[in-house]
């Protein structure tokens, strides 16, 4: 399997954003004029809300978007830690306010539970998923892919089953959910949005080493076509 990717570079965030934003339209809009419908995973963390802005500003049938998560952290939707609360803030706004939202909360504490529901509830979700957009922590984990998770081998092999896994792992705060590898794998596109040197230099230190996979290769390692890695240096802001 090749770690091939393609490399969009910016001088700032905004100019990212505005790329993303136009990138992701596009694939929708194609998606909605092949098939009817069109369905978007995207992350949560820092990074996404000025492309969230930007992607919201977006003209495309959004009534025939369906809008979910890569993953989620296991909170309530009030909480600042919910990822459903990120995208309802920055994503469902303006053109976009017309698309679908499903997200992965339930109301349970038990994060195999909640997984279970969550995929029940992603079953009418159009797939393969047409776009996924990635984040990255510096320690190379993507999704809720973590390292230290105490399912990390099975969640970077689980090609198969459920499309929604439960993760608990120490560096990642809350329990997790998480869209599975074949999920995100399979999409009709992938985009990495990571800004910063080192988020830069943990990519290349992750696709250059040879030992044990770090997360972000396995599943660059693992995609249908190669990642699109739209990159800029921290935003000032
Ligand atoms: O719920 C999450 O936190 C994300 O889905 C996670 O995978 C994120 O993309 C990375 O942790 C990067 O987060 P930052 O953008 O905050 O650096």
């Amino acid at each position: 399997m090749s770690a091939e990717t393609k490399r969009h570079e910016f001088a700032t965030g905004e100019e990212l954003a505005d790329a993303l934003a136009r990138a992701v339209a596009r694939q929708l809009s194609n998606a909605v004029k092949t098939r009817g419908r069109a369905s978007l995973a995207v992350s949560g963390g820092s990074t996404p809300p000025p492309f969230f802005r930007a992607l919201s500003r977006q003209k495309l049938p959004w009534e025939n978007v369906t809008v979910t998560l890569v993953d989620e952290r296991l909170v309530p939707p009030s909480s600042e830690r919910s990822n459903a609360r990120l995208v309802a803030q920055h994503l469902l706004q303006n053109d976009a306010a017309k698309a679908d939202f499903i997200g992965l909360h339930s109301d349970t504490n038990d994060v195999s539970a909640a997984a279970e529901r969550a995929s029940t509830a992603l079953s009418s979700l159009p797939q393969p998923i047409d776009m996924v957009v990635l984040g990255m922590g510096t320690d190379k984990h993507t999704a809720s892919f973590f390292p230290d998770a105490a399912n990390i081998s099975e969640l970077l092999e689980g090609d198969d089953g459920p499309i929604v896994r439960p993760v608990t792992a120490p560096s990642a705060g809350e329990p997790r959910l998480t869209l599975s590898m074949g999920a995100i794998t399979g999409a009709a596109q992938v985009a990495l949005h990571i800004e910063g040197i080192d988020k830069k230099e943990a990519l290349n230190e992750a696709l250059r080493s040879q030992g044990r996979q770090a997360p972000i290769r396995a599943v660059i390692e693992r995609a249908a076509k190669p990642v699109h890695v739209y990159w800029a240096p921290k935003s000032a802001s």
